[in-house]
C-alpha cells in the first residue's frame, strides 16, 4: 500500500541531515518515518564509505526495522547498502567490546557475555553490607557530576553498594573476559575513555546515529551517545518520554526530555495517533497531559474508554468478566489482551506457577514452562543450557555462551546436540510441566538428567559435578504442575494475557488493563512516575476499546478521579 507522510513525518523525513530530536505520541508512526529518515540520511551521504545506524531497543523492533527498510529499498537503484539495524547493546558489543574490550578489561582473550546461570559465578559476589550478592544483578549507572554508582538491583529492591566492594568485583569478572548485560555498558564506555582513537574511528565510521525508543536510553548508554557526538557523530533521538517504563533498568526518560537543550538538535513533534479512536486519545491526552490528535475513525463495534469493576480476590473471573466485555461488543479473543503491571498477576491469570524449586531444578521447571505453555523453545533452550552448565564440575567461564550463541568449539557443539535431543522429547527428555510437579515430574527429571550428563561426559571433555544430585533437589517445589494446562484450557479461554512492558510498541483492538488499586491510582497521577507511564503504555495499546479493570474495593475518590480522565463506567 502506498505510503504518504503526514506532514509532520514529512518534516522529520526529509529535514536536512543535522541532529533531530522527534517527541512522538502514541501510535504516531514512529516505525515507518524512522525507517524513512535512515533511507533519506543514506541518499544523501551518496557513496560516502561510512554507515548510517538505526539502533533500537528490542529485538522484535530490529526486526521490523530491517524488514520495512528492504522493502522499502529493494528497488532503489544504486543506494548504498552501508546502513546499520540493530539494537543499541548489539552495537556496542560488535563494535567496541567483542574487538577493542579485552585491554580495558585487563582479559586475555575475547570477551563474552554471562547471564548469571554460570556456576563459576560464585565466587564474584558482592557484599551489599549485608549480604553477599550476585553479580548479575550489579547495575551501574551515572549521576549528573559524572560519578559511578552501583546498585544491586534484583526483585524490585535497589540497594547501593559501596564503590570499592563494586568496582573489585567486576574488575575481577573482567579479567576472566566476562561481563552481564549492565557491565558489557560499562566496558564500552571504559574502552572508549582509553582509547580516544576507537571513538574518533567509530564516529568516522558512524556518522549518523539515529536511536528508536530513545525513552529508553539510560545513563551509561547516554554517555555513550554523547562521546560519540564530541566525537562528530551526528546523534538524532526518536521516542516518548511517556513510556518511559524501564527506571528500573536505569532509563526514566530524561535523556530524551534533555537532549534538545544539550546537544542542539532540532525539535520536531508527531502528535497524530494513528492507532487509537478519539475516545481513547483523549483519556491518554488527559493522563499524560498531551495533546495528540486521532486520526482513526471507528468502526461499526462498540469502542471507546470504560471502567469496569472486578474482585480482586478472585482475578481470575476476571478473565470471564472480559469476555463477556468482548462477546457483548462482538470481538474476537485474537483481537483482544489482558495487560498487567507485573508476573504475579499474569501468572494467576495462565495458571503458571512462577519461580518453582531451586538451583538447577528452577532452570529445568521454567524450561518445561517455556516449552510447553508458550511454545518458545528458544527461551527453553537457554534455560536448559543454564540448568546442566550448573550441574557440571568446573566448565570453561564462556561454555555457556558458546553454547548459546552457536560458536564452533567441539565440546559446545555436541552438548547443543545433546540438550536439543533432551529438549524435543518429553518422554525421555525434559519431561512435560503439566506434571504435578514434587511427585510427578521430578521424579522422572532426576534419571533423565542423569542420563543427559552420562551422554555429555562420553561426547566430550565435560564432568559432572560429583554433588550434582544436590542442585538438583525438590526444594520449593509445589505439588501442582508447573503449568495448569487444564485450567487453562477450559476456564481460561484463548485470550491473551500479558505483562504491559510485553505489550510495550504493539497495537491491540482490545485492551483490558487490569489494575490493582495502586495502578489505578498511578494512571490517574499521569505520566511523572514510572508507575503512571506504565498504566499510559498499557491504556495507549488499544485501537477501539479499552478496559480499565479495578477493584471492586476502589474507593469513590479514585472512581471519580478515574472518570475524570474520560473513562465511562461499563454497562453491558
Ligand atoms: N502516514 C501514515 N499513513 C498511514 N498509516 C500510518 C502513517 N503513519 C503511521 N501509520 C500507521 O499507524 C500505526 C501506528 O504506528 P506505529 O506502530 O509505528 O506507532 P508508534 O509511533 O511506534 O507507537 P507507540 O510508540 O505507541 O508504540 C501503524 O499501523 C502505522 O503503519
Amino acid at each position: 500500500m502506498a505510503f504518504f507522510p503526514t506532514p509532520e513525518q514529512e518534516e522529520v523525513i526529509e529535514g536536512e541531515l543535522g541532529s533531530q530530536c522527534v517527541i512522538a505520541c502514541p501510535g504516531s508512526g514512529k516505525t515507518v518515518t524512522a525507517v524513512r529518515r535512515l533511507l533519506k540520511v543514506r541518499r544523501d551521504l551518496g557513496t560516502a564509505r561510512s554507515y548510517v545506524a538505526l539502533l533500537s531497543y528490542s529485538n522484535v523492533a530490529v526486526e521490523t526495522f530491517q524488514r520495512v527498510y528492504d522493502e522499502l529499498t529493494r528497488d532503489v537503484p544504486g543506494l548504498s547498502r552501508r546502513v546499520l539495524i540493530e539494537t543499541v547493546d548489539s552495537f556496542l558489543t560488535a563494535y567496541i567490546l567483542r574487538s577493542h574490550g579485552a585491554r580495558a578489561m585487563g582479559a586475555r582473550r575475547q570477551p563474552f557475555l554471562v547471564n548469571g546461570s554460570e556456576a563459576f559465578l560464585a565466587g564474584f559476589r558482592i557484599f551489599d553490607g549485608k549480604y553477599p550478592r550476585e553479580i548479575r544483578y550489579l547495575s551501574v549507572s551515572i549521576t549528573d557530576d559524572s560519578t559511578f554508582e552501583y546498585s544491586i538491583r534484583q526483585d524490585s529492591t535497589v540497594v547501593k553498594v559501596d564503590e570499592k566492594a563494586a568496582s573489585a568485583a567486576i574488575k575481577k569478572l573482567a579479567a576472566v573476559g566476562a561481563y552481564t548485560h549492565e557491565l558489557g555498558r560499562y566496558w564500552a564506555l571504559m574502552t572508549l575513555i582509553e582509547e580516544p582513537k576507537l571513538l574518533d574511528a567509530l564516529a568516522r565510521r558512524f556518522p549518523h546515529i539515529i536511536v528508536d525508543e530513545a525513552q529508553d536510553v539510560g545513563s551509561l548508554h547516554g554517555i555513550l551517545l554523547d562521546a560519540l557526538a564530541s566525537a562528530g557523530s551526528t546523534i538524532s533521538l526518536i521516542g516518548d518520554p511517556n513510556q518511559a517504563i524501564y527506571e528500573f533498568a536505569g532509563a526514566d526518560g530524561s535523556f530524551l526530555r534533555n537532549f534538545k537543550g544539550t546537544s542542539g538538535a532540532k525539535l520536531y513533534s508527531l502528535t497524530q495517533n494513528r492507532r487509537s479512536i478519539g475516545g481513547i486519545v483523549d483519556v491518554a491526552n488527559l493522563v499524560a497531559g498531551t495533546t495528540a490528535t486521532a486520526v482513526r475513525t471507528p468502526g461499526e463495534r462498540r469502542y471507546g474508554a470504560y471502567y469496569l469493576k472486578y474482585d480482586h480476590k478472585n482475578v481470575g473471573a476476571s478473565l470471564g468478566l472480559f469476555e463477556a466485555v468482548l462477546a457483548t461488543s462482538g470481538y474476537d479473543h485474537h483481537e483482544a489482551a489482558i495487560l498487567c503491571r507485573g508476573r504475579p498477576y499474569v501468572a494467576k491469570l495462565t495458571g503458571a506457577t512462577c519461580d518453582a524449586g531451586t538451583g538447577s531444578t528452577e532452570y529445568f521447571a521454567q524450561a518445561a514452562v517455556m516449552r510447553d505453555r508458550s511454545g518458545n523453545v528458544g527461551a527453553a533452550f537457554e534455560h536448559t543450557v543454564s540448568g546442566v552448565i550448573r550441574l557440571l564440575d568446573a566448565p570453561p567461564a564462556g561454555l555457556r555462551s558458546e553454547i548459546v550463541t552457536n560458536a564452533e568449539g567441539a565440546d559446545a557443539k555436541a552438548i547443543r546436540r545433546l540438550i536439543w535431543r533432551f529438549l524435543r522429547d518429553s518422554d525421555r527428555g525434559l519431561p512435560s510441566a503439566t506434571l504435578k510437579a514434587k511427585t510427578q515430574w521430578h521424579p522422572k527429571l532426576k534419571p533423565r538428567v542423569e542420563n543427559l550428563l552420562s551422554s555429555i561426559e562420553g561426547a566430550t571433555s565435560q564432568k559432572r559435578l560429583s554433588s550434582w544430585s544436590n542442585n538438583l533437589t525438590t526444594r520449593d517445589l509445589l505439588d501442582a504442575p508447573l503449568w495448569e494446562a487444564d485450567l487453562a484450557s477450559t476456564a481460561m479461554s484463548s485470550v491473551r494475557v500479558d505483562t504491559v512492558h510485553k505489550a510495550k510498541g504493539e497495537s491491540i483492538r482490545v485492551v483490558m488493563y487490569l489494575a490493582r488499586n495502586e495502578d489505578a491510582n498511578a494512571l490517574v497521577q499521569g505520566t511523572d512516575t514510572e508507575d503512571g507511564r506504565i498504566g499510559y503504555v498499557a491504556v495507549t495499546r488499544a485501537k477501539d476499546l479499552l478496559i480499565l479493570g479495578i477493584p471492586a474495593t476502589a474507593k469513590a475518590p479514585v472512581i471519580t478521579a478515574i472518570e475524570g480522565k474520560g473513562f465511562k463506567a461499563w454497562e453491558s
